[in-house]
């Protein structure tokens, strides 16, 4: 359960996270993870399946006990867990107004409070409607405002955008924005790399229950991303000899380099006869898609990792730096 602390003001974060490990009989689902969220930020956090997520949002959120480690909050929580839990059979209003009571809501405060939630998650038009007749991106919506009705200083979003249109998750991600703002602070679990590049603030990678990089998106970037060059070609990818290290895939020449631009132009030239079967030259910046892939480890289901490996081992996990 989260522990009550001072938070913002006195140089402390809203929320720290320290040294959080669990286990599910023997699948360790944390290592030793610590997070720091501070007021007015949005800490991203992305990470494989299976790799923590929704258990360490869970173990802030109160919902579960971890086996070791401490969870330490400014104030009361607001979780929009992954699996819904509407009430199906009242209205979005009458959700609404549930959850807003728990919080000491009542009357016109309560009725402003969700006006001001259901606005911008474009619930206003669905007040009437069943819950139960929501579509999944609405309910989805439904949930994170239910998060946010009781105002709470901290917020915590498990993959708030799965099943979101476009417009809504547009809209989402400025709210988030605006909640951050606004002085909370918001830890946002998503898969969508898009969405954490637009956010661009402090994320944190998780690989099987341990962070393995942490920082900026930019700082991300600069330390663990790969920008390309790609020369496609209308055959097989030529056995030609360039002074950089390449990787040859099906048609395709992949060159690693800090600059691409000027790779490519070099690259070209140095291609001789393979030039004529040349099909397309693609320069590919560094991507949160490059670092995700560089510092996670691919999905390998016939090993997976049990609690026989060290669990809160003492080796470094390859933070960057703090978020
Ligand atoms: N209640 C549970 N009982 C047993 N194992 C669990 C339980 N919840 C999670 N796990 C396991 O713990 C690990 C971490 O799961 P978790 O749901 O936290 O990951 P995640 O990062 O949120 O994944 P995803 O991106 O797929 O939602 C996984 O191996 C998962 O199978």
């Amino acid at each position: 359960m989260s522990e009550p602390v001072r938070g913002d003001g006195d140089g402390s974060p809203m929320l720290r996270v320290s040294q959080v490990s669990k286990a599910y009989r023997d699948v360790v689902a944390l290592r030793g993870v610590d997070l720091d969220v501070p007021a007015g930020e949005v800490v991203a956090l992305l990470g494989t399946n299976g790799a923590g997520k929704s258990t360490l949002l869970s173990i802030v959120a109160g919902l579960t006990r971890p086996d070791s480690g401490t969870c330490t909050a400014g104030g009361p929580v607001g979780f929009a867990p992954q699996d819904l839990g509407v009430y199906p059979t009242l209205t979005v209003a009458e959700n609404l107004r549930f959850f807003a009571r728990l919080a000491g809501l009542w009357g016109a405060r309560a009725k402003h409070r969700i006006d001001q939630v259901a606005g911008p998650l474009g619930l206003a038009p669905l007040l009437d409607r069943s819950a139960r007749a929501l579509s999944g991106g609405e309910q989805r919506r439904l949930h994170v405002a239910i998060a946010l009705v009781p105002e709470p200083p901290v917020v915590l979003l498990d993959e708030p955008t799965v099943g979101m249109d476009v417009v809504s998750r547009i809209a989402l991600v400025e709210l988030v924005r605006g909640l951050a703002d606004a002085g909370v602070a918001v830890c946002y679990s998503s898969h969508y790399l898009a969405e954490v590049e637009e956010l661009g603030g402090p994320t944190v990678i998780l690989d099987r229950g341990r962070v393995v990089a942490r920082g900026t998106v930019r700082e991300l970037l600069r330390d663990h991303g790969e920008s390309r060059v790609d020369l496609t070609f209308t055959g097989p990818a030529p056995d030609i000899a360039l002074p950089w290290p390449v990787r040859r895939e099906e048609r395709t020449v992949r060159i690693v380099t800090d600059s691409p631009q000027i790779t490519a132009v070099r690259a070209i030239n140095e291609l001789g006869e393979a030039a004529q079967r040349l099909q397309s030259v693609e320069i590919r910046p560094a991507s949160l898609e490059s670092v995700f892939l560089n510092v996670t480890t691919p999905e390998t289901p016939e090993t997976p990792e049990t609690s026989e490996t060290p669990e809160t081992s003492n080796e470094p996990d390859g933070v960057a730096s703090d978020a």
